[in-house]
């Protein structure tokens, strides 16, 4: 559990890539040439990885990062309403969207960078009723979990992760997988994959109506073994064969890569080994990769060098983010995975969540938080912020808990 204690530290994480990570985040790092760094990337510089600058234009953005705070000070006060779909009373800024709309020249070229990267629509996946509800002591009858789909997908989610084919043993709160697949496979409007360890969950899900399906790996091997009782590639075999038999019936497939940062018994995990498995799950034919931060013990600081290590080896475009909450780091760690090109982000409504094979881990990132901070970069979700807040009270009230979303919190005061 030492993990828990102490945020990881770039220079306790190995990396793949031949850079000198210090030097990379150092003020100086971007004057660096690419030959000389290996990959000579800035990640900051808000362009595609493969963008050659030169030594000078490096040099000069480097000089430029300087200024952005102090930009966005006199930015902030461009502040402007932002009439997308969603209605909030003023005082909320949810709906106040930066202009970034600046001339190249000067302080403003460093914001204009800052954006340009981003993508203008993010993909969220909604993990509630599976990720956020699977460590609940108590049993939530299946007919709140079915509600809550329900109103999550008239909420505008178009992906809800709806439960778990896994042994009941294992994970007793999913024990009602089936009848929960069979209330809500023919709901319209959205995407209902369901997670899957093995065969027997697999044609357990197909039985039940499931049309897509989630299979989950560890970067870690002790995780691996404490979450589904093997080695990582055992894990791979059996979902070599989940994945062949997915194909021969066209259900798309996509691949969990957990504790991508590190590992409630190991420790800081290498960005080495997230790739390794990332890469094989693609090879394999996933559709979507989904990077976990498990425990929640990421920030940008080793985020950005794992989706580096993984963005090598898996298109970009293939990547999803899914961050825990455990430091408070998770809205950071979206915005620096944005800024790298990400535009599927997993999160769970009210912050629901934990791994019971994962002591001391907190709920996933509130889907309330995100989509607040999007509607503030001006980045599209087809969210309806009002009707998620209303969805997370629901299930909080059933619960008999306070949201885990800060907006959700700031919204009743
Ligand atoms: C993988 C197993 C099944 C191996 O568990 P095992 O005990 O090694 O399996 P087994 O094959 O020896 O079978 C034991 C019993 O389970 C039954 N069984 C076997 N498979 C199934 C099944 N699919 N559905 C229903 N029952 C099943 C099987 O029939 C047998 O029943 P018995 O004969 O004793 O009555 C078990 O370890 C398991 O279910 N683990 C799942 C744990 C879990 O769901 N953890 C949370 C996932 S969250 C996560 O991984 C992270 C993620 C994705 O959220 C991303 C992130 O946050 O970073």
């Amino acid at each position: 559990m030492s993990s828990l204690e102490e945020p990881l530290v770039l220079d306790k994480v190995p990396s793949l890539s031949t850079i000198d990570l210090s030097r990379r985040f150092s003020s100086n790092s971007c004057s660096t040439s690419r030959e000389d760094n290996g990959l000579g990337y800035c990640w900051i510089d808000g362009k595609t990885f493969g963008s050659f600058n030169s030594y000078k234009e490096d040099f000069k953005e480097n000089r430029r990062e300087a200024f952005i705070w102090r930009h966005h000070k006199r930015e902030a006060r461009k502040i402007t309403h932002n009439n997308s779909e969603n209605q909030y009373p003023s005082k909320h800024p949810a709906n106040h969207q930066h202009i970034s709309h600046c001339n190249d020249t000067g302080p403003r070229d460093i914001t204009n960078k800052i954006f340009k990267g981003m993508p203008s629509y993010v993909k969220i996946v909604e993990v509630g009723p599976r990720d956020g509800l699977q460590n609940e002591k108590n049993m939530v009858p299946t007919s709140v979990k079915i509600e809550l789909i329900h109103r999550l997908i008239s909420a505008g989610l178009s992906v809800v992760e709806a439960t778990s084919f896994v042994s009941p043993k294992w994970v007793p709160q999913l024990a009602d997988a089936k009848d929960v697949v069979e209330a809500v496979k023919n709901l319209e409007g959205a995407r209902l994959p369901v997670l899957t360890p093995n065969l027997k969950g697999f044609e357990a899900a197909v039985a039940a109506g499931a049309t897509e399906i989630a299979v989950f790996a560890s970067a870690s091997e002790s995780f691996s073994k404490a979450n589904i009782n093997c080695t990582i590639e055992e894990s791979l075999a059996r979902y070599r064969d989940i994945i062949n038999a997915a194909t021969r019936l066209s259900i798309p497939v996509r691949g969990y890569v957990s504790c991508v940062i590190g590992c409630p018994v190991e420790g800081a995990i290498s960005p080495s080994k997230v790739a390794y498995v990332a890469k094989q799950f693609h090879d394999m034919g996933c559709m979507e990769i989904s990077l976990g931060d498990t425990i929640g013990i990421g920030t940008p600081g080793t985020v950005v060098p794992m989706l580096e290590a993984v963005m090598e080896v898996v298109p970009v475009e293939k990547l999803a983010v899914h961050f825990h909450d455990t430091y408070g780091q998770s809205l950071p760690n979206i915005l620096v995975s944005l800024q790298m090109g990400i535009s599927v982000v997993d999160s769970s409504v009210a912050g629901l969540g934990g791994c019971p094979y994962a002591k001391g881990a907190s709920g996933n990132v509130a889907t309330e938080d995100v989509v607040y901070m999007l509607n503030g970069l001006g980045i599209k979700t087809n969210v309806d912020l009002t009707k998620l807040l209303q969805t997370g009270d629901f299930i909080c009230k059933f619960l008999g808990r306070p949201s885990g979303s800060k907006v959700a919190v700031a919204y009743k005061m």
